[in-house]
Parts: structure tokens; C-alpha cells; sequence
């Protein structure tokens, strides 16, 4: 039999009680000392660490713990700091000014998504000068402090392989391959040093081969670990989010004695079955779904049981990525269902699945979520479920337009003030009443109203105000959905997220927005646009159930959804809303999986919205990322307005769209909503005199900010709307004056 052992690759990093977040904010607005928030920290670290032990975890990934971001960690420890930063001498404010800027207007790292998770890095900024001068002493410190805690033969350290790091950075006149080899001599001097702290194994980690087009990367990470062998301290390489694909035969030969793949994303199993695993290697087996929220009901035990027929050393038994993507624990859900409870597993539930997994026993109450209702849906519904009863070309004279064009909107929250904010949570604390609540509500909405007429805007919303979140505020209204107190996964720095929990069939219980709506667009003659979150927006955002596939659980909140378009349409509203700014998102890491995940995706979105008659106009607002590679997929949702995040891209989306042909109407963003800065009008101008080069149609445009104003002031956002409806009607006069 092989041998068995159990490993974790990374552990929550915020604290029980989100120390950490509170720790960093009060450093950051000189309320605390850092020796107070250096206190915190290594507090935090030592609970995970304490956690792990408990657990009886034989292999424990140490050194993860960070203050802001583990690929910000590595640039700082590499010594790979922009030159802007370097006038910056203290080095924690130099840190702090690389994750967030700092006041003397120095600008931070860019920040992107961490693969296909909801997690955000900090982009390291490489060009032909970038030479690491690494200091690794901190880190170093860490890992001897995690030796003293937990024992030496238990501490492995987790380092940020080279090759994943020069992957995922912005490289200017350097190719990723010199990069790399740059960094080679830095991560073998650490290897050195982390020798003599006699470590028993170092984990790598280097997702970056689960990439589509990781397979260009061969040659350089070859030649990289054949260097750092020489070092000769046993490397574990990790890999996860996703299967080695095409790399696979590659990888598991690198000169390391230990391969750590996911069994959970992708399809690693038939890899492994397909061309063997290495006799001389063991085998980390992530079989714990390290992204998921649910107890595993078997599956793990299964794969262990196939793997054991293949793998010849050993097996570590470890979840199929780092525990940071879930919630710490469940335990800390005092009002969660007891029965619903039994069957979740957050971080600390996980570790101890994985002693019983790797001991061949399983949890019995783990029976999976919900009652599972695995029919095929999309096979159930009709096909005109899916299409609008009339072509574009026919619906658009029927629609509302603007006389001369140029229509202007807004997309749809409008400022959350304190006094906004106050009152919902009194309201959850039940210190209003529900009709008090309403009535203050609609004083709100009153007053965005009341703003946008004085505008002079074309479309008006009702402002979003009972709304904290758009995915949270659906879920609290559908059945299917479940919340928790103290859930938070950290999106980025100090910002963490509690993603709402789908734990049964989703359907609506009554109608969600449509009091609102009415409210709203009794105070006016112009159109309020009804407005929702998509299905795959609040599917991406939530955790989604294990037992039945994404794709339903996206048609059943459509199906929720397209009741709601119904009745909005039936309360006399005629312009539908739906966001889906997660859509690009969702997609999978791999190329030859996108048309799967696009071809549900955009089903569930039209599930929701074709419902709506010919003279009701579908609008959908798109944001957070590029899209240039999906406009196949956002032609085909056939909406009838695109709102589409464009101000920070140099038009670069609309003259892609113009290219493919779009033939829909197009609101591309004139400014950055992110930004407090109110646009002037000669910048207005000047962003659509560049519309008008784009090649789109101006007949085609609609004049909108690039998203959601929720965080803005309304100090900003009234001189900052008043420009753009004073630009558009300028415009407008002009065309027709044939200028
Ligand atoms: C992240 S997209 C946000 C769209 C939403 N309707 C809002 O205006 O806030
Ligand atoms: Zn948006």
C-alpha cells in the first residue's frame, strides 16, 4: 500500500473576526502604531498555524500569511519595485504605496484577477531594466518562527514559483523566458537558505502552468528547476485551479520530488491515468475542493482509492488549492440551519476532512446540499423560451429612443450616503419598521428622481438605495440562498466579500424589484429603467451547490428572473436593466472550455430576458473587464442596449465592436465612475469625438458613465452628470446641424 499523508497549500490569511482588515485600517489612518498592526499580524498567523496543528495536518504550508497580497509579497521580497516607488524609503510605506498608492499621488500596481477566482493580485510591473535584489530576511523570519510553532519536520514553506510570477506580470521590452531566468538565481539562494533552516520540503507554487498557453513556458521552466535541483532541497511543485492539460507530460518530469495537482478542477485523473505518473515522484492529490463551501461526500475517498492504483511512493491527501477562498469557519454561523451546517465545510471544518479522508473514513452526515433536482432544465423548457418574439431590426422602431440620439443614462445605483446606509441597517437590526423602511426608501428614490429631472437625463433610474449589494440583495429574495454572519473571503487588501451560499433549487418567492420600480416611476414622465442583477452574475458571485452543475443552477435563477423581467413589464415598465458585469469572469482558464461555459451563460441570460415583448427594451451592462474576446457571446444575449465599461480602455472595446459588425444599440462609458475626479467637459468631448472614429453608428450610442455610482458622492456626481448631458446635447445639435 502507498503511503499516506495529509498537507494543506494555504490557509485564510484575514482572521476569525477580520483582524486584520481592522488591524490594517487603523495602521492606515494613523490610528495605530505598526508595531501594534505587526502584532496583529503575527497573531493571525499563529492561529492558522495553531489551527493546522490541532487538525493534525503532517505537512503544513507555512509563509502564506501577507499583509495586503502573496504576489505583492514576492515582488517586494524579489526587490522587483518600480522606480516610482523607490523615492519611498520606509519599507512598509513603500509596500503600502505599491498596493494602494499613497498620498503624495504616487500611483499603486495595477490589480487583476487571480486566475478564475474572485481574488485580485497586484500586477508586477517587469521591463528590460528589472534585475532582482532580493531580501528574503522577513520571510525567512517567518519560516523560523513557524518551526519553533509547529515543529521543523511539519513547516513547508510556500514560495511563489518563478515561472508562474514572471507569467502573470506586466513584461515591457522583456520577454517572460529572459524573466525568468532572471529570477532563477534569487529563488535558488532562498532554496539555500531554506536549506539550511533544514526545511523538509519547499512548496513552489506555479499555477501559472494550468494556462492555456503554458506550454510556450517549457523550455524556460526546464531550465529553471534544473538549476534550482541543484540546490537540493526536495520541491514540491503545486499546481491547481485548474488541469495540466497539454503541459502534463512536461510538468510531472521537472526535476522536483513531489507533484501537487488539482483533482477537483478539470480533469487531472485522466491525465494521470492516461500517461502515468512518475515512479520516482509522490503525489500531493488535491481532492479537498478548496473552492467550495460543502463537506465532500465521497468524491475525494473515491479518487484516492484510483490514485492508489497508479502512484508508487506516496500520497499527500491536501485540498486542491489554498483554504483562502473560503470562509474560516462554520462554527462562527450561530443562525445558520444546524442540519445545513452539518453539511458545510469551511477552512477549519476542511482540515480535519482531510485526516478522515486520508485514514479511508468519510463523514456520514455529509449527504451534499440540498435536495438535488439534477433534471436537465434547458431540455425541459420550450426553445422560444430562449428567443425574443421579434428580430432587433423589427423591435427597435417600437423601443424608446431619443429624438436626435445621443440618449443619456445612468446605469444604475446612484450615491449610498451614510444616511442610506444607516437605515438599512436599522432596518435589518428591526429597529424600523418595514413600512417606516419603505417610506424613507422612497424618499430616496424621490430625491435621485428628483436630481436626474433637474439633469435633464433621457432615462432615469430609481437609484439601487434599499440595495447593499446587487448579488446579496436577489439572494435574500430568492428561496435557494442562504447567508452567513461572519463568512468573508478576501477579495483584495482589506476588502473581503461574504458570497451568498446556493444550497437548494432557486426560485422566486414574489416579485423583488417591481415596488420600487412603480414607486419610482410614479414621480416622473420619463421612462425608469426597470433593474436586475443577471443569472450568471449572481451565480459567479455566490457559492455555487456541488450536486447538480452550474449551468442549472444559472437556468433556475433565470427562470426566477424572467418572472421578474415579466412583471416589471406588466407595471408599465419598458426599459429592463440586466447587469452582468461577472460574465467575462466566469469563463474557464482553458480556451477549449470557454464555448461550454459561453454557451450557458448566454442561455440563462436570454432565458431571463426574452420573455420581454418587442416594444420592451433589454439592456445589459458589462464591466470589470475586456471583452474583446467574448463579442460573439454578447452578440448573441441580443439585448437591445450594450452599456459597457470602456472609459479606462482607450475606446479599444467600441472599435472592436465596430469591427465584428455589432449592429445593436451601444452605451459605451464616457468616465470612470472609480475615479472621484469630476470629467471636465472638454474631456467629454474629446471621449466622443473618439467615439465617433470608432467606426460605431452614432445613430447607435447612448451617453452613460461606465458603471454604478454607489460609491461616489453626490458632490461628484452632479457636476459630473450635469457635464455629460451638457456635452450630449451639444452633440446632439451638432449632428443635426450636419457638423
Ligand atoms: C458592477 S456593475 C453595477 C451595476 C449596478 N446596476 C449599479 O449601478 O451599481
Ligand atoms: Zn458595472
Amino acid at each position: 500500500m502507498v503511503n499516506k499523508t495529509t498537507a494543506t497549500i494555504g490557509y485564510p490569511r484575514i482572521g476569525l473576526n477580520r483582524e486584520m482588515k481592522k488591524a490594517l485600517e487603523a495602521y492606515w489612518s494613523g490610528k495605530s502604531s505598526l508595531d501594534e498592526l505587526l502584532k496583529v499580524s503575527k497573531q493571525v498567523e499563529e492561529e492558522s498555524l495553531k489551527d493546522q496543528l490541532n487538525a493534525g495536518i503532517q505537512l503544513i504550508g507555512v509563509g502564506d500569511h501577507t499583509m495586503y497580497d502573496h504576489v505583492l509579497d514576492w515582488t517586494f521580497r524579489l526587490g522587483l519595485i518600480p522606480d516610482r516607488f523607490k523615492q519611498v524609503q520606509n519599507p512598509k510605506d513603500k509596500y503600502f504605496a505599491m498596493a494602494r498608492g499613497n498620498k503624495e499621488g504616487l500611483q499603486a500596481l495595477d490589480m487583476s484577477k487571480f486566475f478564475d477566482s474572485n481574488y485580485h493580485y497586484l500586477v508586477p510591473e517587469l521591463n528590460a531594466n528589472s534585475k532582482p535584489s532580493p531580501n528574503f530576511e522577513e520571510f525567512l523570519g517567518e519560516i523560523s518562527r513557524a518551526q519553533q510553532q509547529i515543529g521543523k519536520e511539519r513547516a513547508v514553506p510556500i514560495v511563489f514559483g518563478p515561472v508562474t510570477y514572471a507569467r502573470l506580470a506586466r513584461c515591457e521590452g522583456v520577454s517572460v523566458d529572459e524573466m525568468i531566468s532572471r529570477l532563477v538565481p534569487a529563488y535558488a539562494s532562498l532554496l539555500n537558505s531554506l536549506k539550511s533552516l533544514q526545511v523538509p520540503e519547499v512548496q513552489m507554487h506555479e499555477p501559472g502552468f494550468v494556462l492555456g498557453d503554458a506550454e510556450i513556458l517549457q523550455k524556460a521552466a526546464e531550465t529553471a528547476y534544473q538549476e534550482l535541483a541543484k540546490v537540493q532541497v526536495p520541491i514540491n511543485l503545486v499546481t491547481y485551479y485548474d488541469d495540466l492539460g497539454k503541459t502534463y507530460p512536461w510538468v510531472v518530469k521537472l526535476p522536483v520530488q513531489t507533484i501537487s495537482l488539482d483533482f477537483v478542477r478539470g480533469d487531472n485523473l485522466s491525465l494521470v491515468k492516461k500517461h502515468g505518473f512518475p515512479a520516482d515522484k509522490k503525489l500531493g492529490a488535491g481532492v479537498l475542493d478548496g473552492r467550495s463551501v460543502w463537506k465532500d461526500t465521497g468524491y475525494a475517498a473515491q479518487v484516492i482509492k484510483e490514485l492508489e492504483a497508479i502512484v508508487k511512493t506516496s500520497i499527500i491527501v491536501q485540498p486542491s488549492c489554498s483554504l483562502m477562498h473560503v470562509p474560516l469557519d462554520v462554527n462562527s454561523e450561530p443562525s445558520l440551519d444546524s442540519n445545513l451546517k452539518s453539511r458545510l465545510s469551511f477552512a477549519r471544518q476542511k482540515i480535519s476532512e482531510l485526516g478522515l479522508v486520508a485514514s479511508g473514513k468519510s463523514d456520514s452526515t455529509a449527504n451534499g446540499p440540498g435536495v438535488a433536482s439534477s433534471q436537465d432544465l434547458e431540455n425541459t423548457l420550450d426553445k422560444s423560451m430562449f428567443s425574443r418574439s421579434e428580430p432587433f431590426s423589427k423591435r427597435r422602431s417600437q423601443q424608446f429612443t431619443v429624438p436626435g440620439g445621443f440618449g443619456t443614462t445612468t446605469i444604475g445605483s446612484f450615491p449610498q450616503t451614510p444616511a442610506v446606509r444607516k437605515l438599512r441597517l436599522q432596518y435589518k437590526k428591526g429597529q424600523v419598521s418595514e413600512d417606516e423602511y419603505q417610506r424613507q426608501i422612497d424618499r430616496h428614490i424621490s430625491f435621485a428622481i428628483g436630481v436626474q429631472e433637474a439633469l435633464g437625463l433621457d432615462v432615469f433610474v430609481h437609484g439601487e438605495s434599499e440595495r447593499s449589494d446587487m448579488v446579496e440583495y436577489f439572494g435574500q429574495k430568492l428561496r435557494g440562498f442562504t447567508f452567513t454572519e461572519n463568512g468573508w473571503v478576501q477579495s483584495y487588501g482589506s476588502r473581503y466579500v461574504r458570497p451568498p451560499i446556493i444550497y437548494a433549487d432557486v426560485s422566486r418567492i414574489s416579485p423583488m424589484t417591481v415596488r420600487e420600480f412603480v414607486v419610482a416611476q410614479s414621480m416622473t414622465n420619463k421612462p425608469v429603467k426597470g433593474m436586475l442583477t443577471g443569472p450568471v452574475t449572481i451565480l459567479n458571485w455566490s457559492f455555487p451547490r456541488k450536486d447538480i452543475p452550474r449551468k442549472q443552477q444559472a437556468l433556475q435563477i433565470a427562470l426566477a428572473l424572467r418572472d421578474e423581467v415579466a412583471d416589471l413589464e406588466k407595471s408599465g415598465c419598458s426599459i429592463i436593466q440586466m447587469d452582468e458585469p461577472a460574465l467575462r469572469e466566469g469563463l474557464p482558464l482553458k480556451k477549449e472550455r470557454w464555448n461550454e461555459y459561453l454557451d450557458w451563460a448566454v442561455k440563462a441570460f436570454r432565458l431571463s430576458t426574452v420573455v420581454a415583448a418587442p416594444k420592451t427594451q433589454i439592456v445589459t451592462h458589462l464591466c470589470y473587464s475586456d471583452f474583446q474576446d467574448i463579442l460573439e457571446a454578447i452578440d448573441q444575449m441580443d439585448a437591445d442596449v450594450l452599456t459597457i465599461e470602456n472609459s479606462r480602455s482607450d475606446d479599444a472595446m467600441l472599435r472592436a465592436l465596430a469591427k465584428y459588425g455589432y449592429a445593436r444599440d451601444i452605451g459605451p462609458g464616457v468616465y470612470d465612475v472609480h475615479s472621484p475626479a469630476v470629467p471636465s467637459t472638454e474631456f467629454l468631448v474629446k471621449k466622443l469625438e473618439g467615439f465617433k472614429k470608432s467606426g460605431i453608428p452614432l445613430e447607435r450610442l447612448w451617453i452613460n458613465p461606465d458603471c454604478g455610482l454607489k460609491t461616489r458622492q453626490w458632490e461628484e456626481v452632479i457636476p459630473s452628470l450635469r457635464n455629460m448631458v451638457d456635452v450630449a446635447v451639444q452633440l446632439r445639435k451638432a449632428t443635426k446641424n450636419g457638423i
